[in-house]
């Protein structure tokens, strides 16, 4: 008899990765000195970056159990916030259940919460900052994610209700990060068959209180937005989002490229945007170039909005003598004689 449906799910979405990671291990192995070169270079290093909770325990236990058929080396890492009293421990119960599976090596990082950005966004900040120095140490080819479609879904939803366009609804890459040393196995799979797959196998989770607190933001749209908007719209709502996201992200990097290109006609012989030319852009492709305009000048690309953009667009579509708009990092735009300027003042 095989695996159960949702052991095998699991599995399977953890063995598609493995793949593409020995595939590119293959294509570009690592560097290695001279004096090695004439010998196999060493089996790849994948971690699983583990919360103890059930996406990331299912993670760990279909890596712990692909990873050798492949020759494939794995391994785990499990980030103490330090934010709930007793987290060292929880931190040292989630190294010795990867241990179990027979992970190594297997890390335990603390890390300092800061506040910059609001309680979510600093420490997944912390968070990322240590996985990717566990990853530099160990010399690992990828660190795992456990996110779902159903944290896929989320964030399509936080990104639609920030209003900044079409990026923000793309929600999160398979591969992301320096090298795409992050991936996302589960991005298609629901958090249910996760969950699943743990109890089947008797793997113990734990449940991160803050997943529950209605202080959070993503935590309310999970216990309270989802389940209603389910309700109005059917059970489909959760994967037509993630569809969303992967739609978006496609046209999102078509008209990217489309204003990389544009830029470069836009500009005269000294390098000055001309307003005609960007008057005659289709909006998306026009706004894009602006902003790039703007980070080039200095604009921090995390604090430059939609708002800050589309007052500079009305520079150039709804022109009647208005002054220079002031953008993050001290960048000034203006028009001057058929030219937008655009630096930092
Ligand atoms: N403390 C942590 N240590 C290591 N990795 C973490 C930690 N917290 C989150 N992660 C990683 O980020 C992923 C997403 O975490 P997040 O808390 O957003 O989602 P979640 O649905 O609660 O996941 P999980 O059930 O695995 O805790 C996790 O699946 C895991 O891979």
């Amino acid at each position: 008899m095989g695996p159960h449906p949702a052991v095998a799910a699991i599995r399977l979405a953890v063995r598609r990765v493995l793949h593409d990671l020995l595939t590119e291990h293959h294509r570009a192995p690592a560097a290695v000195p001279h004096a090695l070169a004439h010998e196999p270079s060493p089996p790849p290093l994948v971690l699983v970056a583990c919360s103890g909770g059930a996406d990331s325990m299912a993670l760990a236990s279909a890596l712990a159990f692909e990873s050798p058929k492949l020759g494939i080396r794995a391994g785990g890492v499990t980030v103490d916030h330090g934010l709930q009293a007793g987290s060292d421990l929880r931190a040292a119960e989630v190294v010795q259940r990867l241990r179990e599976l027979g992970l190594d090596p297997v890390d335990s990082v603390a890390v300092t919460v800061g506040r910059a950005g609001g309680p979510e966004a600093a420490a997944r900040d912390a968070r990322y900052a240590a996985l990717d120095t566990a990853a530099e140490r160990h010399g690992a080819a990828a660190v795992l994610l456990g996110h779902t479609r159903d944290d896929q879904a989320e964030t399509v939803l936080l990104g639609l209700a920030r209003g900044s366009g079409i990026r923000s609804l793309s929600g999160m890459a398979a591969v992301s990060g320096a090298g795409g040393r992050y991936r996302r196995p589960f991005l298609e799979l629901d958090r249910q068959t996760a969950r699943k797959a743990c109890m089947v196998q008797s793997l113990p989770v734990w449940d991160d209180p803050h997943n529950a607190d209605p202080a959070y933001t993503r935590s309310r749209l999970r216990h309270e937005g989802l389940p209603a908007l389910e309700k109005a719209l059917g059970k489909g709502v959760v994967e037509a989002l993630a569809r969303t996201a992967q739609l978006s992200r496609d046209d999102a990097d078509a008209l990217d490229s489309w204003a990389a290109q544009a830029e470069t006609t836009v500009r005269d012989a000294a390098g000055q945007l001309e307003c005609a030319k960007l008057y005659a852009l289709p909006p998306a492709v026009r706004r894009r170039v602006l902003r790039r305009a703007a980070i080039a000048a200095g604009a921090p690309a995390g604090s430059l909005f939609a708002r800050h953009i589309e007052e500079v667009d009305r520079l150039i579509t709804g022109w009647r003598g208005q002054g220079a708009i002031n953008l993050p990092g001290k960048v000034v735009a203006q028009r001057q004689g058929g030219r937008l300027v655009i630096r930092q003042g």
